[in-house]
C-alpha cells in the first residue's frame, strides 16, 4: 500500500512517483490553548493548509456518516476517537488538497494516534509546535469560546484536561526527547503569542512575514 506521500505525488505528478516532500507540523497543546486560533494566522502568513482533526471530526458527524453517533458520544466524553477513523479523515483531506505543506492540529493526541500515523503513511512531523498553557487559563478561554460545542462544559472540560494530562502530554513528551519540540508561552495575548510562532516559522520559508 502506497504512502500518503506517495499518493500525494501520484495527484501531482500523473502516476510518477518522485520524492517530492510533503511537510507536516503537527500543533499540539491542551484544549483551549490557542491552536486553531494560532494556525490561522500561520496559514495567513506561511501558506500551511490547516487540517483540525477536531474539525474534521465534527464534520464527519454533521455529514451523518455511520461513524458519526460513536465520535459524537466520545466527544461529549472528552475521549479519543479511535486513530484509523481520524488518521483516514486526515487522510482524506490531505489528498483533496493540493498542498504540500499541512498543519495538523490537535492530532496526535495520544501514543496509538502517534503511532498509527506514521506507520500508515510514512509521515514524520517535520517539528511539533507545542502551546503551553495553565488549566486556569484554558478553562476561562473554553467557558467564553461559546460556539455551541457539545464538549465546551465545565463536566467535559474537566474530563478533557485528564486525558490531556494522561494521554496527550506523553506525546509531547516523545516528541522532546527526539529535539522535535518547539515550544511556545501560549499564556500571553494572541498577538504576542503570534510573535513566538513566528519566529519558529519565519526561518523556514522564503516567504516575509509581514
Ligand atoms: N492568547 C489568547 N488569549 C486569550 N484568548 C485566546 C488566546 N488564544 C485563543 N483565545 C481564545 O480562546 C478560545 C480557545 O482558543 P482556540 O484557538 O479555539 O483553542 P484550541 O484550538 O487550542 O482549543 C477561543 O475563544 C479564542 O478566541
Ligand atoms: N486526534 C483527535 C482530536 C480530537 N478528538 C476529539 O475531538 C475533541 C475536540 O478536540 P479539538 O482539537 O477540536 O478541541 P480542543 O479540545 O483542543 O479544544 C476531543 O476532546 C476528542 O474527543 C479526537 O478524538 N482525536
Amino acid at each position: 500500500m502506497g504512502t500518503v506521500v506517495d499518493a500525494v505525488n501520484k495527484e501531482a505528478n500523473g502516476s510518477v512517483p518522485t520524492d517530492k516532500k510533503v511537510t507536516v507540523v503537527f500543533v499540539l497543546g491542551g484544549p483551549g490553548s490557542g491552536k486553531g486560533t494560532q494556525c490561522a494566522n500561520i496559514v495567513e502568513h506561511f501558506g500551511y493548509t490547516h487540517l483540525s482533526a477536531g474539525d474534521l471530526l465534527r464534520a464527519e458527524i454533521k455529514s451523518g456518516s455511520e461513524n458519526g453517533t460513536m465520535i459524537q458520544n466520545m466527544i461529549k466524553e472528552g475521549k479519543i476517537v479511535p486513530s484509523e477513523v481520524t488518521i483516514k479523515l486526515l487522510q482524506r483531506a490531505m489528498l483533496e488538497n493540493g498542498n504540500d505543506k499541512f498543519l495538523i492540529d490537535g492530532f496526535p493526541r495520544n501514543e496509538e494516534n502517534r503511532a498509527n500515523f506514521e506507520s500508515v503513511t510514512g509521515i514524520e512531523p517535520e517539528f511539533v509546535l507545542f502551546f503551553d498553557c495553565s488549566e486556569e487559563e484554558m478553562e476561562k478561554r473554553l467557558l467564553n469560546r461559546n460556539q455551541g460545542r457539545e464538549d465546551d462544559n465545565i463536566e467535559t472540560i474537566r474530563k478533557r484536561f485528564k486525558v490531556y494530562m494522561e494521554s496527550s502530554l506523553p506525546v509531547i513528551e516523545y516528541y522532546n526527547s527526539k529535539g522535535k519540540v518547539r515550544k511556545i508561552d501560549a499564556a500571553q495575548p494572541i498577538e504576542k503569542v503570534f510573535e513566538a510562532v513566528k519566529a519558529v516559522f519565519s526561518p523556514l520559508t522564503d516567504k516575509v512575514a509581514a
